[in-house]
């Protein structure tokens, strides 16, 4: 007997929740259309919104119960008026990719035909890259919620870069296995590794990390770039990379660029991937500026659904999921060829909703 696949759902704050139950909408009916059996699906309530509330940001036993799922997916939380104290904001996600070791945060970067290309040249058009972002330590081990900074109150903080043998092998290895995959599909599968290694000792241990992993992948065509280089060319010749693998601040900043080059936050899904579970969700926030008035671009989140749908096929063996997440990016796909995606985010006039039943529809044709 197949067993039901089961999904933790935290919606979060402001555009968060919107663009959750958008993306939960298309890969129910995608599931529909391979045949799968609809998953479990228990909500978890946390974010901004919530610590308003409770003084809490996340319930109780939130962190746990989110693990006892086959996925994780999450809206956005963050509203830059709700703070603590320390002037932090209020990221219990954070403390998820902690304890569930997170560490392969994956971003995908692609330009669809009809979406706005923010580069002039019309090599923009063939953008398809990944940026693989670690998500667990770097320079966000010692983020507010994990209470991790040395600090000598009012004189002094300082936040540590930690770079892990043990997570950096296991995040090589992830990359150069994943550069292997795209070159299969018909990518470049060229490797860049993002670092500092010019100027800190962690950089280049993360460098040396890669170079003995990359002993063992000897197919795998890679490079090298200090992450400001790689800023420049991102901007410069992006369609010249494939997948890059970088620490978790400089993937953060540069997941960002990345969305801008494809048109906006809208367009930037993740999925951030541990030994025994992963979490799904659109790369952007809480969007406090567009919130309530169904503008925000759900494609970012319905992605990331499109990815939670393989990971979780990929995991439990049960059928009809992986087939329901090419779904979804077939229906992406075929929507912007057609120009039947035209989102608010690049001066469209479809809204939240709008974008959402039209992917559902497209899912009928590409079924
Ligand atoms: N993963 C997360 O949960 C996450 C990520 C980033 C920021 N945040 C939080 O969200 C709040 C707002 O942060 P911010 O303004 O720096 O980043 P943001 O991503 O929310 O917004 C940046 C800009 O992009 C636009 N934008 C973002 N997503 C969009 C979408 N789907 N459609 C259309 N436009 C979109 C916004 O309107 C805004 O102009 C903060 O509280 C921040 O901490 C949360
Ligand atoms: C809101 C914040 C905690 C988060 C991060 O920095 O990881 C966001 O910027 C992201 O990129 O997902």
């Amino acid at each position: 007997m197949t067993r039901t696949p089961k999904i933790s759902l935290i919606k979060g704050d402001g555009i968060g929740i919107d663009v959750a139950e958008a993306a939960l909408a298309v890969t129910s009916a995608a599931l529909k259309h391979s045949g799968a059996v609809a998953p479990n699906i228990q909500e978890i309530k946390a974010g901004a919104g919530y610590y308003a509330e409770t003084g809490r940001d996340i319930e109780p036993d939130g962190e746990e119960r989110a693990g006892e799922a086959d996925a994780i997916f999450l809206g956005a939380i963050g509203l830059p008026a709700i703070r603590h104290k320390d002037g932090t904001e209020i990221s219990p996600h954070l403390r998820l990719r902690d304890r569930y070791q997170l560490y392969a945060g994956i971003r995908p970067v692609k330009a669809y035909p009809n979406a706005p290309q923010r580069l002039a040249d019309p090599r923009a058009e063939g953008i398809d890259m990944i940026i693989l972002r670690e998500s667990t330590e770097g320079l966000f081990y010692t983020a507010a919620v994990h209470n991790r900074a040395e600090i000598v109150p009012n004189v002094e903080v300082r936040d540590i870069m930690r770079i892990s043998r043990a997570t950096t092998e296991k995040l090589h290895e992830f990359a150069f296995q994943l550069a292997e995959k795209r070159k299969e599909r018909g990518k470049s599968g060229r490797l860049t590794c993002v670092d500092k290694a010019n100027v800190f000792t962690s950089q280049a241990f993360f460098r040396q990390i890669f170079d003995e992993v990359k002993a063992a992948h000897p197919t795998v065509e890679t490079s090298y770039n200090y992450v400001d280089a790689m800023a420049l060319d991102l901007v410069r010749k992006p369609w010249e990379f494939d997948v890059m693998v970088m620490e978790n601040m400089f993937g953060d900043i540069l997941s960002d660029l990345c969305g801008g080059l494809v048109g906006g936050m809208g367009m930037a899904a993740c999925g951030e991937i541990g030994d025994t579970i992963g979490l799904f969700q659109p790369a952007h926030g809480s969007a406090p500026d567009i919130m309530g008035q169904d503008k925000a671009n759900p494609l970012a989140a319905i992605l990331s659904g499109g990815l939670m749908l393989d990971y979780i096929g990929e995991k439990t063996g049960v059928g009809g999921y992986e087939d329901a997440g090419a779904l979804v990016d077939k229906a992406v796909d075929l929507g912007f060829e057609r120009n039947a995606l035209r989102p608010m985010e690049f001066g469209g006039d479809m809204g939240t909703k709008a974008v959402t039943e039209t992917v559902i529809e497209l899912l009928e044709e590409v079924a």
